[in-house]
């Protein structure tokens, strides 16, 4: 697909769509990204004619008002997608490997947020600015990928495609939501109980995160690299298409509610100067740009929150190289474009392909 291509699918609104998919399901409605996934609903206007929202049993019977209407929560289990087309999912990985099967068996075509299916060779990964015709593969199920992944791939995309990544080097700083509503009620309490003089607890994180930095997400899965550090080699491999491209990340947890940070340094084929470097984020869909050091001016997870892009900025060549690096910093929402929004994003993309199929 060719920049002038993408850069149309910034335009992309489910308004013109009539909804092919009658019933949709949010499941996991109730947590940090189903949340968002209801409000992403709303304010894209995606089209559907009966919304269903789901979760466990400590949630059933719990209202939910979603645009105009109020939605009681329903038990996920067997045969509450009999009458369901699409599902956008955000469950922890362990519920989706178990229902997104028997979903798919009762009819359904689920878009899923959790990293269980993301490396599986029949689901696609997909990231609508970035491989949109990856979704006519599906069977059944296709996977939304890791939030760090998605923002570095979306930065990455227009630099592999106009001089080819060979090699990135990443540090994340990511917010406590990326744990869910649990990570940023510890963020909260941590720095509370430190105020307060007292030993702070912790629970959904390694260490106590208030105040602190924790080089720690996930477990330990690969020669000293964690989990989600992987996800970061192996997901942008798969969603970019080619499996040369090098990723040496460092994945660590820092004390922001929302917003994931990157420092990134990316070495090309092709050597770019930061001013082509510049030139092609600005033109590619999903990116905007804020970079003017003298003013003060670059991307910070405070200013990203609540918005769609991923924000790059500091962008420059790396001095250290032989012409062939660029360095720069990127944020983005984690809630969004590392999850409910690019979930939709993904659900849009299917009303159109079978929109424009039928
Ligand atoms: N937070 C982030 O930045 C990102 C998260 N993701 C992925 O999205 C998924 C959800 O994450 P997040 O929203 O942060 O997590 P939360 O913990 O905030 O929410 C989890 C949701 O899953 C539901 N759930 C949990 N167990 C069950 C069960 N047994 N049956 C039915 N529903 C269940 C919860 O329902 P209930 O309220 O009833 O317990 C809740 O709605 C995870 O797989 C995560 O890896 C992906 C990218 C980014
Ligand atoms: N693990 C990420 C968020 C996330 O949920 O990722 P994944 O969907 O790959 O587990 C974080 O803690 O910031």
């Amino acid at each position: 697909m060719n920049l002038s291509a993408k850069a149309s699918l910034r335009h992309i609104t489910p308004t013109f769509l009539s909804p092919v998919y009658e019933t949709l399901a949010v499941v996991g409605a109730t947590g940090a990204v189903g949340r968002i996934v209801l409000e992403q609903l709303a304010s894209r206007n995606f089209p559907y004619k009966r919304l269903k929202l789901l979760a466990s049993e400590r949630s059933v019977g719990r209202e939910i008002r979603v645009k105009d209407e109020t939605i009681k929560i329903e038990l996920l289990a067997p045969g509450a997608f009999e009458d369901v087309d699409i599902v956008i999912a955000s469950t922890p990985d362990e519920v989706s490997a178990e229902f997104a099967p028997y979903a798919v068996k009762e009819g359904a075509v689920v878009v899923d947020e959790s990293g269980y299916w993301r490396m599986d060779p029949t689901v696609p990964l997909i990231i609508p600015e970035v491989n949109p015709d990856a979704v006519a593969d599906h069977q059944g199920i296709i996977a939304s990928p890791n939030c760090s992944t998605t923002q570095m791939v979306v930065a990455l995309a227009p630099l592999h495609q106009a001089a080819t990544v060979k090699r990135v080097v990443v540090s994340t700083y990511q917010a406590t939501s990326g744990a869910g509503l649990a990570g940023n009620v510890e963020l909260k309490s941590s720095v509370r109980q430190m105020l307060d003089g007292e030993t702070p607890s912790h629970e959904t994180f390694q260490h106590p995160i208030g105040f602190n930095l924790i080089p720690q997400i996930g477990s330990e899965k690969f020669e000293g690299y964690t989990s989600e550090e992987m996800k970061m080699v192996y997901e942008t491999r798969k969603i970019m298409g080619d499996e040369n491209i090098q990723v040496c990340p460092t994945a660590v947890r820092v004390p922001v509610t929302i917003g994931h940070s990157e420092s990134i340094l990316v070495e090309t084929e092709k050597p770019l100067t930061a001013a082509e470097a510049t030139e092609l984020f600005r033109a590619a869909p999903g990116i905007t740009v804020v970079d003017d050091l003298g003013n003060h001016q670059y991307p910070m997870p405070r200013d990203c929150d609540g918005k769609d892009d991923v924000f790059v900025g500091r962008i420059r060549r790396d001095i250290s190289g032989n012409g062939h690096g660029i360095a720069f910093w990127c944020v983005s929402d984690n809630l969004r474009k590392g999850a409910a929004t690019n979930a939709v994003q993904i659900a849009e993309l299917l009303q159109q392909s079978v929109a424009s199929a039928g």
